[in-house]
């Protein structure tokens, strides 16, 4: 990675939804991927999703705590190998409540525990379409933590899949938190910058680990 010239700012990209730049020091990336490698392996390991129209999804996914699958969550693996969803870490817990309170402060905390942690695998040619976090039973912001590759994110409004968007450039250790207004606001991944992760990460691709709070 480029030195830069200024450090990159700590941005408001729509009301409730916040850039918080090099949030995590090199030495916990480190820690969260080799803890992802772990979760990636069988049973209920990292899987291809398929979507009821048919298609598939690019970025390859592994769930903690809720097994996410279009459009719901369930205890098992139920559109994978069937096994039960490993359990939710007390550290992601931790990590989410101080990640909210960074990023929007003491107020927006949630009072119900982060429970979920939905981690992406995007190859150089994975992407992701224009979505809104909704299967979720809780206001709770959403906490993204990304690793590896830079990525374009595309964070847009509650109301329509299209314009207004903001595209954000979120590297190796960037935070994204969306809550209040924007808790179901529209957002993607149009491109990922292959080659980018910081080589010291030792990662090819990108991971984005959102943990969420699932309300049940
Ligand atoms: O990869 C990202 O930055 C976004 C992931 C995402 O939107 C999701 O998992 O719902
Ligand atoms: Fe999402």
């Amino acid at each position: 990675m480029e030195a830069e010239l200024f450090p990159r700012a700590r941005a408001v990209i729509a009301p409730g939804a916040v850039h918080v730049p090099d949030w995590l020091a090199p030495a916990l990336q480190r820690e969260l991927l080799d803890a992802c490698r772990e979760w990636a392996r069988p049973p209920a390991g990292l899987r291809t999703v398929r979507t009821p129209g048919g298609g598939t999804m690019t970025a390859r996914q592994v769930c903690l705590g809720w097994h996410w699958y279009p459009y719901a969550y369930a205890r098992t693996a139920v559109d994978g190998d069937g096994a039960p969803v490993k359990p939710f870490p007390d550290r992601l817990g931790e990590l989410g409540r101080r990640a909210v309170t960074d990023a929007l402060g003491t107020g927006a905390t949630s009072p119900e525990p982060y429970d979920i942690a939905l981690i992406n695998f995007y190859d150089a040619d994975a992407r992701m379409g224009m979505h809104r976090d909704a299967d979720e039973r809780s206001d709770a912001p959403v906490v993204s933590l990304s690793l590896g590759d830079t990525c374009v994110f595309r964070f847009g409004n509650p109301d329509t899949r299209t314009r207004p968007w903001t595209d954000v450039e979120l590297r190796s250790g960037d935070l994204f938190v969306f809550g209040g207004p924007s808790r179901l606001a529209y957002h993607g991944v149009p491109r990922v910058h292959p080659g980018t992760a910081p080589p010291e990460l030792g990662l090819t691709g990108r991971l984005n680990i959102t943990l969420r709070v699932s309300g049940r």
